[in-house]
């Protein structure tokens, strides 16, 4: 079996796996970038139901156009061409996730991109999560480039790539260079958004310093980081 399409299959799975998916909300995908093919869940599908038999894969173009050369019984996920044009994009990223979890999309919904306002984030990463950009439609056909230029317009105003975004008013989209980040990033995402709720229901004036953010932050990340079994 094409190890792509084991690996999307593991990557929407784990979406149930770690609850960051409720009935069908929520996909994955993987890129071969070598034949310029992109696998995702097919539309409809639960996370807990994937299997090789409803991974759609897409050949696709730089103009984002693509055609179905996996499963073309199949319809692909609502979200492909979001996918498309983020590949086409960013080539760094090799997978992703989008989802409805709950904490990142409430957030999403209400505005707010979760500053770093404690280690768990700065371990994780050094800025505030970043929140797209707002869009409104003329037509339904504006919605792919819309909802992706409404990613790309935030995104080109960070200097360090962020592990996701939030989907203003819609859910989160997280990703990696392969499914092991992607699944992280998108777990750490949900609880790092859970944590900033919760802290700032709380107290809306917790700020931490930028000295603690960079020691975490450097610690873990980068190419001097010092965390896990790293040689001495
Ligand atoms: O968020 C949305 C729709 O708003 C989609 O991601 C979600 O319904 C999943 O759709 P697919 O089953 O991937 O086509």
């Amino acid at each position: 079996m094409n190890k792509k399409i084991i690996e999307t299959v593991n990557l929407n799975k784990s979406l149930f796996i770690n609850k960051l998916s409720v009935l069908n909300f929520g996909n994955g995908s993987v890129i071969d970038r070598k034949k310029n093919i992109i696998y995702i869940k097919a539309s409809g599908i639960t996370p807990e139901k994937v299997s090789s038999k409803n991974i759609v894969g897409v050949k696709f173009e730089k103009n984002n156009s693509y055609k179905i050369v996996f499963n073309k019984d199949l319809n692909p996920s609502v979200d492909i061409n979001m996918h498309i044009r983020i590949y086409n994009q960013y080539k760094k990223i090799n997978s992703i996730i989008h989802n409805h979890s709950c904490f990142a999309t409430i957030l999403s919904q209400i505005k707010v991109e979760p500053k770093c306002i404690g280690t768990t984030h700065a371990d994780f990463f050094n800025k505030s999560l970043p929140l797209s950009e707002a869009f409104k439609l003329k037509n339904n056909k504006e919605y792919d480039d819309k909802i992706f230029l409404s990613i790309k317009k935030r995104l080109d105003k960070e200097k360090h790539f962020p592990p996701g975004i939030l989907l203003r008013s819609h859910g989160v989209l997280s990703w990696g260079e392969n499914i092991k980040t992607t699944i992280e990033n998108s777990v750490a995402i949900e609880f790092i958004c859970k944590l900033y709720y919760y802290s700032h229901l709380i107290n809306k004036k917790i700020i931490l310093d930028n000295s603690l953010i960079k020691f975490h932050y450097e610690r873990k990340n980068g190419k001097n980081k010092r965390y896990g079994q790293y040689q001495k």
